[in-house]
């Protein structure tokens, strides 16, 4: 039998002396990547005027996945093997000066775990306790990226999320993508009987209502300000439980009654960067704007022709109530492509001739990971 006896023994103690040999040769590959790395920054440091450079950029870290992943071999699966080199890209951007990344607290929501799966673990990641503030974050330079959610695939838009685009001067720097498993949560030492309250999040409640009309009828929801926060106070309080992710079950060492309960199994929520630089075109991009048009017949009409007349794919369009009037509209609008295409630029002129405003609020790479 193969891996058994003497022939066995030996085959193991060779793989491991290659194994060992390929380690050897991963470290001086990764150190060379990282003094590469560092060199960059350096010519970036002596290009600059003085200020605080820039060395992370978005565009150039979203080729580097994309090349990984399609010029991986197997057998690892692409998306592990890009994640391991998310992290090998972090680590190295790290010795520079690592990145302060405010994102919606508190630790253990799932909007940390986005930034982690975006910017890596090599980040100083900032818990903050509301939306807006992690825009202040960003805008006082306390931070220099932000991460917030902007909508679900069950439960819709994040209009907090959008309507701080109309007063924000920051811009989306990019976008990534987190599938959303939820679970039912409580102390290690509670028997599933004794549970009378289970406390979540709402847009949770929402995203598992079928789960929980079936499973725990008439047990009180109480809606509170995070996952994590329900998760905080399922450890402490006898009789309740929480509906909340992996991260927040790790962080108050919660045990699971029940797991993956979300009524759809595709269940994911798509996260902003923001930031204040703008993004270089990287090859794949998405831009966003938000428009606000006269309230006259066919203004949405003539907002969409110009988008289809050029050929570019709109993702989304949402409109929210215009916060200067009643019954005034803005659009929030996603497409493909970089506002320095040469067609995105002209739907756009085509677009500004017939609106009363038009904000660019970023060109950014398609989320890779
Ligand atoms: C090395 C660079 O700087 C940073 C580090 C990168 C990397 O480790 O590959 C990629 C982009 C930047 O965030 C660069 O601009 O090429």
């Amino acid at each position: 039998m193969a891996g058994s006896g003497k022939n066995g023994e030996e085959r193991l103690s060779q793989l491991r002396e290659e194994i060992d040999r390929i380690d050897g040769e991963l470290l001086q590959l990764i150190s060379a990547r990282a003094r590469c790395a560092q060199e960059v920054a350096e010519v970036k440091t002596a290009a600059g005027d003085g200020s605080d450079p820039v060395f992370y950029r978005p565009e150039r870290e979203a080729q580097v996945l994309r090349r990984i992943k399609a010029e991986n071999p197997g057998p690892l699966p692409s998306e592990e093997m890009a994640r391991l080199f998310r992290e090998v890209m972090s680590a190295c951007l790290a010795l520079e000066k690592p990145m302060r990344v405010a994102f919606l607290g508190p630790v253990g929501t799932f909007t940390q775990a986005a930034a982690l799966k975006h910017f890596g673990h090599f980040v100083n990641s900032a818990p903050m306790a509301a939306i807006d503030e992690v825009f202040r974050e960003v805008e006082s330079r306390q931070a220099h990226y932000g991460v917030v959610p902007v909508e679900n695939s069950t439960e819709g838009m994040i209009n907090h999320t959008l309507d701080m685009f109309m007063t924000s001067p920051l811009k989306i720097c990019g976008e990534v993508q987190l599938r959303i498993h939820h679970h039912l949560l409580t102390a290690p030492d509670r028997e599933e009987g004794t549970i009378a309250r289970i406390y979540s999040h709402q847009q949770s409640f929402a995203q598992c209502r079928k789960w929980l009309d079936s499973h725990w009828h008439g047990v009180e929801r109480v809606t509170v300000s995070s996952n994590a926060e329900a998760a905080r106070r399922a450890r402490e309080e006898p009789g309740t439980a929480a509906i909340a992710g992996d991260m927040a079950a790790e962080l108050y060492g919660l045990t699971k009654l029940a797991a993956t309960i979300e009524d759809r199994p595709d269940n994911t929520t798509r996260f902003l960067i923001v930031g204040r630089e703008d993004v270089a075109p990287s090859g794949k991009d998405k831009t966003s704007i938000l428009v606000s048009m006269r309230n006259k017949p066919g203004a949405l009409y003539q907002l969409l022709e110009p988008f289809h007349s050029h050929a570019i794919s709109l993702t989304r369009i949402e409109t929210r109530p215009s916060p200067t009037g009643t019954w005034a509209y803005v659009f929030y609008i996603d497409f493909e492509g970089h506002v320095e295409d040469e067609t995105v630029k002209s739907a756009l002129a085509q677009v500004e001739a017939e609106a009363v405003e038009v904000r660019h609020l970023g060109s950014y790479p398609l989320g890779v990971l």
